[in-house]
């Protein structure tokens, strides 16, 4: 499947175009990569001597940014290292070429029942890409107070915005989702936890990355 030129320079996809990247990846690799590494300009040859490798060219996976850098071959390589399955990016994406990183609009609505579709579909016209009932009053009282917030949401269901779909978010699958992925947001809290001390040394050094912790 090959994507028009022009929406291959979107900034985002969308959930579905995601899943169809990731699922046409599954099918074609039995590789399943814990450690995946961004090769720099001209670092691509550290993926030469991986075992087992597998390479997808970006402008063959769909829905996938392409380089557009001289220096960053554009290839998504797959293979072993020490019996540890990795992937490496040979070519990444920069601003000055039109990518950014994808950010999305948390809003907040008072419950407790679920937004109406034509609630939903006015957050969707504003702006939201995302709802739920809380953080947003949580982290205005902490910014009040001068404390520094990072909010994790874990998304846990689609917001209906077409009065055709049968499917009603309800509370049960709200919980059996986030029972399902609390393991994996543990992992998440354990690593920023661990690695809060780096935070505080980027912060320090008034590096931009501080702006978004
Ligand atoms: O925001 P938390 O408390 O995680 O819960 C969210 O999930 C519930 C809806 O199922 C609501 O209570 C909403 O606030
Ligand atoms: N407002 C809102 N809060 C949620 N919390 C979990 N799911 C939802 C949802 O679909 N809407």
């Amino acid at each position: 499947i090959h994507l028009k030129e022009a929406n291959r320079h979107r900034n985002c996809c969308s959930f579905d175009d995601c899943k169809l990247t990731t699922e046409w990846l599954l099918s074609r690799t039995r590789h399943r990569p814990k450690i995946a590494i961004v090769c720099g300009s001209g670092l691509g040859l550290l993926a030469d001597n991986v075992s087992n490798k597998q390479t997808f060219r970006y402008e063959d996976i769909p829905n996938f940014p392409v380089s557009t850098v001289p220096g960053h071959e554009g290839c998504l390589v797959f293979g072993q290292i020490k019996g540890k399955s990795c992937v490496f990016m040979q070519g990444r994406f920069h601003l000055y070429e039109g990518y950014s990183l994808c950010k999305g609009v948390y809003c907040m609505v008072s419950g407790p029942n679920f937004e109406t579709i034509a609630e939903a579909r006015m957050l969707h016209i504003l702006g939201s890409d995302s709802v739920g009932m809380s953080t947003v009053p949580e982290v205005t009282v902490a910014k009040h107070c001068g404390l520094r917030v990072l909010g994790l949401s874990l998304i846990t269901n689609k917001v209906s915005l077409d009065y055709s779909r049968e499917e009603k978010v309800n509370h049960e699958e709200v919980l059996q989702i986030s029972k399902m992925r609390a393991e994996m947001l543990q992992n998440v809290l354990l690593t920023f936890i661990a690695r809060s001390h780096q935070v505080e040394t980027i912060n320090n050094s008034n590096c931009i990355y501080s702006n978004a912790v």
